[in-house]
């Protein structure tokens, strides 16, 4: 949606057309949020829509076959649709890591963080973007993020990119690429400020792919649970590759913001995925919907915990018994805020809809069959509009 004011249309030229996201526009020192990312009062997050007493449950999980631990799971994935977790046996370091390479990535110059914008990048796999569909958006979202698709087909490219992974195989006289040996020679590489880049480039991956390796027993065993609550009693293939054949990480960034009261870091939505698995920061931000009349509830950061949401998809599968909650994000005044969500999507071609099992009794399908692709294409084709993409699927 083209802005009519002409500073905006500057603004919209620096940030999405020339690439310089958000960030760039915040390192250029602005003092006061952009009539671009203005939202009108009606939007805004305001402070008496807040329930300050209130939390989404926290889930003690370290023993996933505790059948309280099972219920306490599907109980929240019904009545709440966001939940935290502790104690999942992802390390703490792994989650450190990931969020330390969020802002290294960020923290890297324009020339470098551009090579990966959407349309420079060279591979598919990796992308940056700004905002969420500026075109489609009157008011842009107040934050950047590296998308990176990360099914294992997508996995198995990676050693493809970025080439220093070859020239580091080489210099270390390996034909593979160890990542060990390669994060040893990036604290050399580092002193040698020529490959600074390639190597940051290369740990990023790293970073990612440890962590969802990590992520993915988790990811795995709550699938279990919530489809055994549906009367589920295995997950073959095909439904392994409906529930989550291809996940995406992304490195979100909230860079600090004038005046966040005014602008949205994300706006009302709820996810697409079967399930989010969501690593946040001690910043805080991310509120979830508590009722329909407009209040909501603050997901008070714990460390080592990851917030876990219900996707429209496992919505649509459990035929409601499941709830894909909305919520939102507010950037920070003084800080810059960094999350990494995990969306556990379908593959592209899963065709998905309410479950037999849960049709059994002769219960009427809430929704019809639909392909993951056609879904993912309509959510991406306009601004983020609360509850709107499941209208998709609905019968
Ligand atoms: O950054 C966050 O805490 C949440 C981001 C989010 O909701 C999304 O990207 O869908
Ligand atoms: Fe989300």
């Amino acid at each position: 949606m083209a802005p009519t004011n002409p500073n905006s249309e500057k603004i919209l030229d620096f940030v999405v057309y020339k690439g310089n996201g958000i960030k760039g526009l915040v390192d250029t020192g602005i003092e006061t949020v952009p009539d671009l990312y203005i939202l009108p009062i009606e939007e805004r997050l305001l402070p008496n829509n807040i329930l300050p007493y209130d939390s989404i449950p926290v889930i003690d999980v370290s023993n996933w076959d505790d059948p309280k631990v099972k219920e306490s799971i599907c109980d929240a994935a019904g009545k709440w649709g966001f939940f935290q977790i502790i104690n999942h046996g992802v390390p703490l370091h792994v989650l450190d890591a990931v969020k330390e390479a969020a802002h290294r990535f960020f923290g890297l110059p324009y020339e470098e963080r551009n090579k990966y914008w959407a349309g420079n990048s060279p591979t598919d796999t990796v992308t940056l973007k700004t905002s969420f569909v500026p075109q489609a958006e009157a008011v842009l979202e107040w934050k950047d993020y590296l998308s990176f698709r990360c099914s294992p087909r997508d996995l198995e490219s990676f050693p493809l990119w970025p080439p220093v992974c070859r020239r580091f195989a080489d210099v270390m006289g390996d034909t593979t690429v160890d990542y060990r040996k390669y994060r040893l020679k990036k604290n050399l590489e580092l002193q040698n400020s020529t490959h600074i880049y390639n190597c940051l480039m290369t740990v990023y991956r790293d970073e990612v792919v440890e962590y969802m390796e990590n992520a993915k027993s988790v990811i795995r065993k709550l699938l279990e649970v919530l489809l055994e609550g549906l009367k589920v009693k295995q997950i073959d293939k095909a439904r392994e590759y409906t529930l989550m054949g291809s996940p995406i990480v992304n490195l979100m960034y909230y860079p600090h913001c004038p005046n966040p009261d005014f602008t949205a870091g994300v706006r009302p939505h709820s996810d697409i995925s079967t399930l989010t698995v969501l690593l946040q920061d001690d910043n805080g931000g991310l509120y979830v919907r508590a009722t329909e009349n407009d209040s909501w509830i603050h997901v008070l950061p714990i460390n080592g915990a990851l917030v876990i949401n219900i996707g429209d998809i496992l919505q649509i599968m459990s035929n409601d018994r499941y709830k894909s909650i909305e919520h939102r994000v507010v950037a920070k005044r003084s800080k810059d805020r960094v999350s990494v969500p995990i969306f556990v999507n379908p593959g592209p071609d899963a065709v998905f809809g309410p479950l037999p099992e849960v049709l059994e009794s002769g219960e009427q399908p809430l929704y019809k069959e639909v392909v993951f692709s056609d879904y993912f294409k309509y959510f991406f084709s306009k601004k983020h509009d609360g509850k709107k993409s499941m209208d998709f699927a609905r019968i």
